[in-house]
């Protein structure tokens, strides 16, 4: 491998960086990245990682770790990274969400926690408070001295809250009850018991992680090791326990640390984000600051804007300067009313449609985001869509299923199997068997032309499989489920765990299975054909619908909002600050128009009905108020056919 001198390097795939981040690529020490939406944080950590990987200064075999929120985000990353520098290079990054940091630490060195607190090998994953809260009653037996009916008296909430924050070890606690039933409920958890086996939520996995490397410090010296570089995106929504991690994992090492974030998008204070987590950083790490001003996605008119609500949550953030990829009077803002929600779901799919028949954008360009309850606020937007031949989804079903590697393997195979131009799965899937029978690219040709054969024999089997499926449903998929297992039997089921270990613990892997053969067969009933089957799964000919969180890191041609009205926003009163971060996220994920809309009536969730409820914006007036600041029109829509 040749590597290029520092002075030589240039970004890759022709970007231009703005000096403070080419200054924040090629830093050598600790930095926190401070910049806006668009500003292009996640490529700047892209060309960071190409920089660090091209140069050698992440010196072979030593990898980089970057740790992302979610799975998408954390795919997305390592697919750029992949793209600018390679694969043979971009097999030293480690793109993981921090729950997969944990989780693959506490696998791979379980044996190192200490007897009290380590889990079983094949330990099941919790993720609801429920299911803890049905394990406690359940399976604590022992009676309180003096509260025999705890169970009816504690808050599960603070009880759940606890099992994730309270420190390890564990101690009872005079009379506080908490301590009585984690002490207890911990042992459970951990160990099993007759009928449970042991059962463990990501909270607890990033507590046993970083239980274990305070207690080893071999294993925290050879995690150091392995990694020179560590990034850490999205910082402005690091939870306590989270932090608590990277520094138990890094401070005080010879690893690099750069974070990036945003402080206008801290939306997660709500899952435990650390409000000053900003400020821990650049004191606990000694790290230095740099700022990016540019906005590399939105047009100006829409920056305008941004610009305005920027100041207000953060009186002392920079303008965001515009891209000159921009014309100066690109960019649309306006707030649509509305008497009806039904006349808002006619007026904005006949928006919609008009603009794909125009050609202007794709379905996949225009993205509708709602702050809560999806399914109720597009309800009717996605009939009327449907009804003009457009179709939309909610995108939360497929977001996290499509970043999935076993569930992309499945797509790459029915690909290969059905169509033509499939180039990249080949690639894909030859270099995935590659890697999992352990052949070099360099020195095993015949052995990699085997595979290669074989593989080209497996495509036909799958292909003549698909040919003869069944057009009912059920048989449809029972036989899509026979093929698929037939993949994963040819690749070695025992192999892809090796390489995916987060797919051989409980139940994870069957479910996510399960859940594709299922999309798959109710796309190939709907088709009939493999090519738009496949398109459909990956979204390309439907309308995303999302909430605003889901929204985080993407970005749409256009974004329509429905409802800026109080229900929505109905703890704007009293968490302010969060809301106006919501929507600042809301309106930046655009990149030349942005719509919001107003309905005097609409339907809405109360107590699990959907009732028709009149809307109001009396406690949302200051964002009314900032959009008027920033001269974005109203329209009252009373000929719903104005488009
Ligand atoms: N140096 C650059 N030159 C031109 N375009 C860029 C540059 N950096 C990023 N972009 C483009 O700008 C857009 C936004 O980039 P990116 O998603 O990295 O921003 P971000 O800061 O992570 O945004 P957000 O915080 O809003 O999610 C993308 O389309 C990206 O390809």
């Amino acid at each position: 491998m040749s590597y290029i001198s520092p002075e030589n390097w240039s970004p890759a795939d022709g970007f231009t960086l703005e000096p403070a981040a080419e200054i924040a690529v090629k830093a050598e020490m600790n930095n926190l990245i401070l910049a806006g939406p668009g500003a292009g944080k996640t490529e700047l950590l892209a060309q960071r990682a190409c920089y660090l990987l091209q140069t050698n200064l992440c010196p072979s075999p030593q990898k980089i770790l970057a740790i992302s929120f979610k799975t998408d985000a954390a795919e997305n990353l390592k697919k750029r990274v992949e793209l600018r520098c390679g694969k043979e290079l971009a097999s030293r990054f480690e793109s993981r969400t921090f729950d997969s940091f944990a989780k693959q630490l506490l696998d791979r060195f379980r044996l190192g926690i200490p007897e009290a607190y380590r889990p079983g090998k094949d330990y099941n994953i919790a993720f609801s408070q429920r299911e803890i809260q049905d394990i406690v009653t359940g399976y604590i037996k022992e009676r309180h001295p003096n509260r025999p009916n705890w169970q009816y008296e504690i808050n599960f909430n603070i009880l759940f809250r606890r099992l994730s924050e309270d420190r390890l070890p564990v101690f009872e606690n005079g009379e506080d009850i908490y301590s009585w039933i984690l002490v207890r409920i911990w042992d459970i958890l951990v160990h099993g018991r007759e009928g449970l086996s042991s059962t463990l939520t990501f909270p607890m996995i990033s507590k046993l992680a970083d239980y274990l490397l305070q207690h080893n410090l071999l294993i925290k010296k050879a995690l150091q090791m392995t990694y020179s570089h560590v990034f850490l995106d999205e910082f402005q929504d690091t939870t306590y326990l989270q932090y608590e991690l990277v520094k138990t994992a890094f401070l005080g090492t010879s690893s690099i640390l750069t974070s990036v974030g945003d402080d206008k998008q801290r939306i997660m204070g709500w899952a435990g984000a650390l409000s000053d987590s900003f400020e821990q950083f650049k004191c606990d790490f000694n790290a230095g600051q740099i700022e990016l001003t540019q906005n590399h996605r939105s047009a100006p008119r829409l920056i305008e804007i941004q610009n305005v609500l920027a100041k207000i949550i953060n009186e002392n953030s920079t303008d965001a300067r515009v891209s000159s990829s921009h014309s100066e009077q690109e960019g649309k803002c306006e707030v649509w009313n509305f008497q009806t929600h039904i006349d808002e779901a006619i007026f904005v799919a006949s928006n919609i449609v008009k603009r794909i028949q125009h050609g202007d954008i794709t379905p996949r360009d225009i993205c509708i985001l709602v702050k809560q309850q999806e399914q109720i606020y597009a309800r009717a937007v996605i009939e009327e869509l449907g009804r003009q031949g457009i179709h939309a989804r909610i995108e939360k079903e497929y977001q996290d299923l499509l970043a999935e590697e076993c569930v992309q393997l499945i797509i790459d195979f029915f690909k290969l199997a059905t169509m033509e131009k499939t180039h990249e799965s080949w690639l894909r899937v030859s270099e995935l068997l590659t890697y999992v029978h352990g052949y070099d690219l360099e020195l095993d040709h015949k052995k990699i032309l085997g595979i290669e054969l074989e593989l080209n024999k497996h495509i036909s089997q799958v292909k003549s499989d698909l040919n003869e499926l069944s057009t009912d449903l059920e048989l449809c998929e029972q036989r899509i489920g026979e093929i698929v297992e037939g993949i994963f039997s040819f690749i070695g089921i025992e192999k892809l765990f090796r390489l995916y270990p987060k797919y051989s613990k409980g139940s994870y892997f069957n479910k996510l299975i399960k859940d594709t053969v299922k999309k798959l067969a109710n796309a190939y009933e709907k088709y009939l054909d493999w090519s738009n089957s496949i398109a459909d799964i990956l979204g390309l000919f439907s309308v995303p619908i999302m909430t605003i969180h889901k929204s985080k890191g993407l970005e749409y041609d256009t974004v329509i909002f429905l409802g800026l009205e109080d229900d929505a926003f109905w703890t704007f009163r009293t968490q302010r600050l969060a809301d106006m971060c919501t929507f600042f996220v809301a309106l930046s994920r655009a990149k030349t128009q942005c719509f919001f809309t107003f309905s005097n009536s609409r339907e809405t969730l109360r107590y699990g009905d959907i009732q028709v409820r009149t809307q109001s914006s009396v406690n949302i007036s200051s964002l009314y108020q900032l959009l008027k600041d920033a001269n974005v029109d109203v329209r009252e829509i009373t000929d719903i056919n104005d488009i």
